[in-house]
């Protein structure tokens, strides 16, 4: 498919012929569907398998009943996925059932020139893919009693409990950080800002749905590896965002607030670097107040639900290591004091792209307008940022967010899909020569800030 180019504001999300065309040519996004997605549905309806027993002794025969239905529902689904068939309305009544529908009627209402059914194959993939867990989420809420039951939990556990000695050395960090933050010079809290900021980017290596399911967990210090990954990192805005909040911290009156919102991704290691991030950002007063936002149904196999982010602190604070439990008590605390605000919106798992926000869920564009900074997390919130278009990769990020600006926000990802604006003329040329999968390895990463208007 032609990048678009800068001439055309906003690129259309689909010329189908061009899409068939690059869908024979193996795009990345071709790969998730025809393999990394059914492997994902066969791992699920495995996990339900083998919670059988679990299920038998909870609800006794219901349960057993429960657990057929979901995994003939999910088979049925990996069926219509292998054979491409038309994308089907959903059926199961749930908050968002109508919204998906309707988006569901846009899609097929681009697609008047062909035969009217928007496919698997054939379709935007951010559309496919967000479609996928969404009917995983509708196979598991017609199944009740076991209704609740998070299909990806274990693989999010296991993903903390491989990456402990990397947890204990954030942990350990942030605490001997603690202890002489408050006497540190500027210039010396900014580099600390620095670390916890590209500790966070690099956190985002460890997602679940990239590697098809299978374990991504971090295993080696990433502190000691940051000097090295340095080159790794494409856009750079990090003083934009020191700049901002250093300036909120001066001028800010004794009783007033600096509202930072984390748009959380991964659960298990990234969330631990997020949590990281925040605590710095409240310890050095650089903030004051930080919201998280998570998701409401199990998502992209590893996204933090409201029970992986309760689950995760609680297991720091149960840890028998002296400096994970303090993160988790103090963790808990910033909580119980408000400092901490957990929310979730269903439209963060809604296929839209974010300049939809204010239309769709003008209650969640008006709380994220309060925000003095919003930080998004990870490689699908920048997809749906820029709309996941072919951009020029020189457009700037601001024409890519398409109007959408709630407050001043940052981009904070490692790159696993083929969507990146804002470079330098030449880098993206430059990076295709040496390395062909720069886009979809989650080797390179970026900081990308929109500022004031
Ligand atoms: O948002 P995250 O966790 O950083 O990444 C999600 C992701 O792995 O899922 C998709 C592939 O299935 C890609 O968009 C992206 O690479
Ligand atoms: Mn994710």
């Amino acid at each position: 498919m032609q990048r678009q180019n800068e001439t055309l504001a906003v690129p259309t999300f689909t010329d189908y012929a061009n899409r068939r065309k690059e869908l024979l040519c193996r795009s990345f996004a071709y790969l998730t569907i025809k393999d990394r997605i059914p492997q994902i549905l066969t791992k699920v309806i495995d996990t339900l398998h083998r919670h059988k027993s679990e299920f038998f002794e909870k609800h006794g025969e219901k349960g057993m009943e429960a657990e057929k239905k979901a995994i003939s529902l999910l088979s049925k689904l990996r069926n219509e996925l292998q054979t491409d068939k038309p994308i089907v309305p959903l059926v199961e009544k749930f908050v968002d059932t109508d919204i998906w529908n309707q988006y569901l009627e846009y899609q097929q209402s681009l697609l008047n020139e062909s035969d009217g059914k928007p496919r698997w194959f054939l379709s935007p993939w951010l559309f496919v893919e967000c479609y996928m867990y969404r009917r995983i989420h509708e196979a598991i809420i017609q199944s009740p009693p076991i209704d609740d039951f998070d299909v990806f939990k274990e693989s999010k556990d296991q993903n903390f409990f491989e990456s402990q000695q990397s947890i204990i050395a954030l942990c350990t960090y942030l605490q001997e950080l603690m202890k002489t933050i408050e006497d540190l010079e500027d210039n010396q809290l900014k580099d600390e800002f620095f670390k916890v900021l590209q500790i966070s980017l690099w956190g985002n290596k460890c997602d679940l749905s990239l590697s098809g399911g299978d374990t991504s967990s971090q295993k080696t210090n990433i502190i000691s590896s940051l000097k090295d990954l340095k080159p790794f990192i494409l856009v750079s805005d990090m003083e934009h965002l020191w700049s901002l909040l250093s300036n909120c911290k001066k001028t800010r009156e004794r009783a007033s607030i600096t509202r930072v919102d984390i748009i959380l991704d991964n659960s298990g290691f990234e969330l631990i670097t997020d949590l990281v991030l925040a605590d710095f950002l409240l310890s050095s007063k650089l903030a004051t107040e930080i919201h998280f936002y998570g998701k409401t149904i199990p998502w992209f196999v590893s996204d933090t639900t409201i029970h992986d982010f309760n689950w995760l602190i609680k297991q720091l604070k149960h840890s028998n290591h002296k400096w994970m439990s303090k993160c988790g008590v103090n963790w808990e605390n910033h909580i119980k004091m408000g400092r901490w605000v957990y929310l979730d919106h269903m439209f963060w798992t809604l296929p839209h792209e974010f300049s939809a926000m204010s239309q769709v869920a003008p209650d969640l564009h008006a709380e994220l307008q309060k925000a003095h900074l919003i930080l998004f997390k990870g490689d699908l919130n920048y997809r749906k940022l820029t709309g996941d278009r072919k951009w020029e990769f020189t457009i700037p990020f601001h024409q890519a967010l398409n109007g959408f600006h709630p407050a001043p926000l940052c981009s904070i990802r490692t790159l696993k899909a083929e969507v990146q604006v804002g470079l330098q003329p030449g880098q993206a040329e430059q990076l295709s020569a040496s390395d062909p999968s720069w886009m979809t390895s989650g080797k390179y990463g970026i900081f990308q800030f929109d500022g004031p208007l």
